[in-house]
């Protein structure tokens, strides 16, 4: 199965940052990609609750939403688009950092909420606190698509190994992690998080990355990655704006579990 991950600098611009995804979702598919994937707050990167406040949407009434699900549609692909930002309604104002499964019937098959919020301090002159603008979902997701059953999950997910074992024992055999990882984490722990991932679950771990200068005081990763249920980085978009290209061998899955059972083995521990 032909597939792209789509890796961007998103800004604080949701038209401009859609204009710019548009392209590249058209260009993926005329390359001949049949499931396409964005990264992580696809629509903005924003450090401003005050500006995300003014120029977000719901989900409802989302232009950025309708115009991919428009795409998938015209161009006849699966597309995921990482997560938007959307307002929610809640009372405090907090947004929804949500993932999106679109139909080449420009339907939406499923959408995940964000579960784990990344509340870290790095060091003196780097930290985050994603609770403050996002409210954290509470649902695991799986869902049916012609090349298997597919988990949702978002970014900083991706350091709690209990959420993949949960998607890949409801039967996925493709696991989804787009990401706006922070430069610092991201030398140190993406690739081995995401491959460990993959090998423990015998899974594809797909996970289209933002990357680059985002704003002035926010930068991203990139380095999109494919990684087999073997374990092996099928494809690493590296630091700039592109398209990373793989066909997906669906029948590695299988291959990968018959050599490793370990997730037939896993079994239920007392104690301590
Ligand atoms: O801020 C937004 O608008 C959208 N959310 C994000 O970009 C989130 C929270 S700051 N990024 C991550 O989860 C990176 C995790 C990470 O880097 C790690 O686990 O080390």
């Amino acid at each position: 199965m032909k597939t792209a991950l789509i890796q961007f600098t998103a800004g604080e611009d949701p038209e401009a940052n859609l204009k710019t995804v548009r392209r590249m979702v058209r260009d993926a598919a005329e390359a001949g990609a049949t499931f396409i994937l964005t990264p992580e707050v696809s629509n903005i990167l924003s450090v401003s609750r005050r500006h995300q406040q003014a120029v977000l949407h719901h989900e409802a009434d989302d232009p950025f939403l309708s115009a991919i699900q428009a795409d998938a549609a015209a161009l006849d692909v699966w597309l995921l688009i990482g997560s938007l930002a959307l307002k929610t309604g809640d009372a405090d104002g907090r947004f929804a950092n949500r993932s999106f499964l679109i139909t080449p019937e420009g339907k939406i098959a499923a959408r995940y909420d964000k579960i784990h919020m990344f509340d870290v301090e790095i060091d003196e002159t780097e930290s985050y606190r994603e609770s403050a603008a996002y409210r954290p979902g509470g649902k695991a997701v799986v869902a049916d698509t012609p090349f298997g059953k597919l988990g949702m999950t978002i970014c900083y997910d991706m350091r709690f190994p209990h959420l993949y074992r949960k998607l890949a024992k409801a039967g996925a055999t493709i696991i989804t992690t787009p990401a706006a990882f922070s430069p610092v984490t991201g030398k140190a722990h993406w690739e081995s998080l995401l491959r460990a991932r993959a090998i423990e679950n015998g899974v594809f771990v797909l996970a289209p990355a933002q990357c680059g200068q985002n704003g002035p005081t926010r930068a991203t990763h990139g380095h999109s990655l494919v990684v087999s249920p073997w374990g092996e980085v099928l494809a690493d978009g590296g630091d700039t704006p592109g398209i990373t290209m793989v066909d997906l061998d669906l029948a590695d899955v299988g291959r990968s579990r018959r050599r490793v059972p370990s997730l037939d083995h896993d079994r239920e521990i007392e104690g301590p």
